[in-house]
């Protein structure tokens, strides 16, 4: 089984990852009072034996099964959480175990960051975008007004990521998670984007033998990042490439109406298109775009976003300063920057790839 270390100011922990990774978890869980197992209607059915069969009987007492997907991340499923914890008497040497996506971890770290004013919490992700989500300690709930309004920088004690549970996953949900390996190849370097180009050339090979080495190098992207910025003061605004619009997306369409990683997949193509204006980005655009076609994705801005409603979301970005929108734009691949985009060139890109007629 393979670690990998995330080295934070506040917490270094491990993240075990492998193919039955799981086997592990009783001796890591043996020294909590009592573990809450926060999971979602659709992993429960799944895979919800599987945990339980690694954890004390008495476990099955304490799992909170919460719906699927943003419906999870709400003030209400919170209040839920927290009065689950309460009435199962919870205290302070007790463990919350996000068992799900980054939906089901978001919400339970946000619940264990807040309940008795911290808890130890574990991370159990089971998709493909967990391999981003479950590391670096972001955890939050929506406000209806934007995505992530309300959370805390909290890590988990470690993560335990068992990659036979990816088997399960949807096709949409696989090329959601995808689409933050494409975000972290973009940050990291050209060799690390042609190796998932050549990897993983077409949609039916999203489970390709060869995703967990490339799963592990994403996470190593990102605990490089986490490393050096936990809080985000600096550079770990870049881990948000696509995401100004992408958060706005999923806002202004209803959160869950499409998935995060298809939102953010829309936004690297916005924020490829304004980097190629902006900072004179050498990309082969036409080349990038033919393969998310053939992996599955819909790149073009939905043609029910208005521009001028969508620009309201991204003003209400985490990274918007003094009511200056700042986009993390690429110089190259592997040289991300933070700037402010006029917004004449915000709009007309915009409409551009709504459009959708970027094959030039
Ligand atoms: N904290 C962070 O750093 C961070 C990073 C990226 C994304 N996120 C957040 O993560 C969320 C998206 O993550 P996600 O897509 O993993 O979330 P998710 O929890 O919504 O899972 C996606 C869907 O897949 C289902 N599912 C999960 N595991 C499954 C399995 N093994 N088999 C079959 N179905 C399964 C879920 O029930 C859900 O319907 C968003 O809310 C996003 O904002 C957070
Ligand atoms: O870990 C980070 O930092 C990220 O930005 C990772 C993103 O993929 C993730 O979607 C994150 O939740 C976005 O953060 P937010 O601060 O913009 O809500
Ligand atoms: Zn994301």
């Amino acid at each position: 089984m393979e670690t990998i270390i995330i080295d934070t100011e506040t917490k270094q922990y491990p993240v075990y990852i492998a193919s039955g990774a799981l086997q592990e978890l009783g001796p890591l869980v043996r020294k909590y009072t009592r573990c809450m197992v926060i999971t979602d209607q659709n992993v429960r059915p799944l895979h919800l034996d599987k945990l339980l069969s690694q954890l004390p009987e008495s476990a099955e007492q304490c799992v909170l099964t919460v719906p699927a997907g943003e419906d999870a991340k709400t003030f209400e499923v919170y209040q839920e959480a927290l009065t689950f914890a309460v009435e199962h008497h919870l205290d302070r040497k007790s463990c919350i175990l996000a068992f799900g996506g980054g939906a089901v971890g978001d919400l339970a770290g946000f619940v264990a960051a807040t309940y008795m004013r911290g808890i130890a919490f574990i991370q159990i992700p089971t998709t493909i975008l967990a391999h981003d989500s479950a590391v670096g300690g972001k955890v939050a709930i929506n406000h209806p007004l934007g995505k992530n309004l309300v959370g805390a920088f909290y890590q988990p004690e470690f993560v335990l990521y068992d990659t036979d549970f990816l088997r399960t996953l949807p096709k949409k949900q696989l090329l959601s998670g995808f689409a933050e390996l494409v975000k972290h190849a973009l940050l990291s370097d050209k060799e690390f984007l042609k190796e998932l180009q050549t990897k993983i050339p077409d949609g039916g090979h999203l489970l390709s033998p060869h995703l967990p080495d490339l799963l592990k190098k994403g996470i190593k992207v990102k605990a490089d990042i986490v490393r050096k910025d936990e809080k985000e003061t600096g550079v770990r605004a870049f881990l948000n490439f696509g995401h100004t619009l992408g958060h706005a997306l999923e806002a202004h369409g209803g959160f869950g109406k499409i998935t995060h990683g298809e939102a953010v997949m829309t936004g690297i193509v916005y924020a490829l298109l304004i980097s190629r204006e902006q900072t004179g980005l050498q990309f082969d655009l036409p080349q990038f775009l033919s393969w998310i076609e053939t992996l599955g994705y819909d790149w073009k801005i939905p043609a029910g976003a208005a521009f001028d409603e969508i620009y309201a979301y991204m003003k209400r970005d985490k990274k918007t300063i003094a009511g200056n929108i700042h986009f993390v734009l690429l110089e190259s691949v592997g040289k991300p920057v933070l700037a402010e985009v006029d917004k004449d060139r915000l709009s007309r890109l915009f409409l551009l790839q709504q459009k959708g007629d970027l094959h030039t």
